[in-house]
């Protein structure tokens, strides 16, 4: 499967472009670190890629065709913040089997203890709730996964595990990986293919506001 932003830009309201012309392509099967400036649009981007946010301009296609706008999305995202990924009025075991009900043995491969299940969100930590989103993405039907500084409010003993079990579904399945951070030691050892944001074929010289 072919996940492929065309000609996309990004402007909040009437704030200047964030970018425009930013053209891309990413395949199932290859893991690709995205990299740039903070601030510079990486996660804005991310969003428009999953769908979580329309584009200002041009379009995101998954083979040819629009994102779909109902049921389970094949392309998942797993935000830096995810007390903003979730619903703060559901609890975290209906937050985990929104689309799908994950495994036992996915549950502990993200060392997600039964217990926090019966929490609200607000009774968890970052971390912890961090670990119930991916397992959230992980459906069988996920195609494109984006983990956009997933792992940046774990320790370094959880993040490796994490990207263990993240990594070896990834390449079971045959899924695709876009991977932001600004860990360049975890984007050289995990990634097929680096792209730096600023490179996405936009001619700033043409922006204009
Ligand atoms: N919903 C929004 N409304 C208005 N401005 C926004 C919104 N989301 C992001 N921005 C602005 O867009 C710019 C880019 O933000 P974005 O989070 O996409 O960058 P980033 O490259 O991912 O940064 P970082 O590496 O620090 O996470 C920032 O100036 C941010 O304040």
């Amino acid at each position: 499967m072919r996940l492929e932003a065309r000609h996309v830009g990004k402007r909040y309201g009437k704030e200047a472009w964030l970018f425009r012309q930013a053209n891309a392509v990413f395949r199932t099967g290859e893991t690709v670190g995205l990299l740039g400036p903070s601030g510079c649009g990486k996660s804005s981007f991310c969003r428009l890629l999953s769908g979580y946010d329309a584009c200002s301009e041009g379009e995101v296609l998954l083979d040819g065709a629009p994102l779909p706008t109902f049921g389970y999305r094949p392309v998942q995202l797993i935000f830096q913040h995810p007390e903003r990924a979730v619903n703060p009025r559901w609890k975290a075991g209906a937050i985990i089997s929104e689309g799908w009900q994950p495994d036992e043995a996915l549950l502990e491969q993200l060392e997600i203890r039964r217990e926090w299940l019966k929490r609200w969100p607000s009774e968890l930590s970052g971390g912890e709730l961090q670990r119930l989103c991916i397992a959230r993405a992980l459906a069988p039907q996920t195609r494109f996964f984006i983990a956009d500084e997933m792992t940046t409010m774990l320790d370094a003993i959880t993040q490796a595990r994490i990207w263990r079990t993240v990594l070896d579904l990834a390449q079971r399945r045959g899924m695709g990986m876009l991977v932001v951070s600004h860990d360049r030691h975890l984007i050289d050892r995990i990634c097929t293919r680096v792209i730096d944001f600023h490179e996405l074929g936009r001619d700033r010289h043409d922006w204009g506001d």
